[in-house]
């Protein structure tokens, strides 16, 4: 197999291995170089993919590849399609469901949420000292292309500070250039929260 489904299935492993995509959660997908991209198959367990679980689509979300004809895209390809068109440099998408992501989904506020100003933050490309980063949060409302027609309009308007952003009560979405990058800024958004939430078991004050 010499595509980008190689990327995305180690990616997965990782993240499965890790707890952000236990059983069926979370999807991914990466741009192709034969066109449009590959996006996991929807309920596919995330630890165990092979070529067989994704499909291949247009932006549009026609199907161009199927090597599963039973298989049917992530149901939420539409947030997927959503930053591929805001972002033309987007190389790959990756959607985990952490416990992590859903604890400071709960601190938002206005639909924002402030990252603390860590390291780390420099891998999501905020370099300046002491940065005022805020990830955007969406509301999970039960129909996903309504949640993904609320992201599209909100990232065209505003692109957010770091490539990535927050569902609540339901995972974060990071993106990057390359599936690499998209599993880095993953891991460092992850981090990030796990951060948050051992801060404030800690007790520890001026650290959001
Ligand atoms: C068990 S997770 C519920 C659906 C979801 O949020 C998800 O990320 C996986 O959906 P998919 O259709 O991509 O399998
Ligand atoms: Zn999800």
């Amino acid at each position: 197999m010499a595509d980008e489904r190689k990327a995305l299935i180690a990616a997965a492993c990782h993240f499965y291995q890790r707890g952000w995509m236990v059983g069926t959660a979370g999807n991914l997908s990466a741009r192709s170089a034969n066109g449009g991209f590959w996006i996991t198959a929807s309920g596919r367990h995330k630890g165990e993919l092979d070529e067989l679980d994704f499909i291949r689509l247009d932006l549009d979300g026609m199907v161009l590849e199927a090597p599963d004809v039973a298989a049917r895209p992530s149901a939420e390809t539409s947030i997927h399609q959503a930053i591929y068109r805001c972002f033309p440099e987007a190389g790959a998408i990756y959607h985990v469901h952490s416990v992590e992501a859903n604890v400071v989904s709960h601190w938002a506020a206005d639909g924002r949420l402030r990252l603390p100003a860590l390291e780390m933050l420099k891998g999501l490309g905020r370099w300046e000292a002491e940065p005022a980063v805020d990830l955007p949060v969406f509301e999970n409302l039960p129909h996903v292309p309504d949640i993904a027609r609320r992201i599209e309009a909100q990232l065209q308007e505003a692109p957010p500070a770091v490539p990535a952003l927050l569902i609540h009560l339901h995972g974060a979405t990071v993106w990057g250039p390359s599936p690499r990058a998209a599993l880095h800024h993953t891991e460092l958004l992850e981090y990030i929260f796990r951060f948050m939430v051992t801060a404030r078991m800690a007790g520890l004050g001026g650290t959001q």
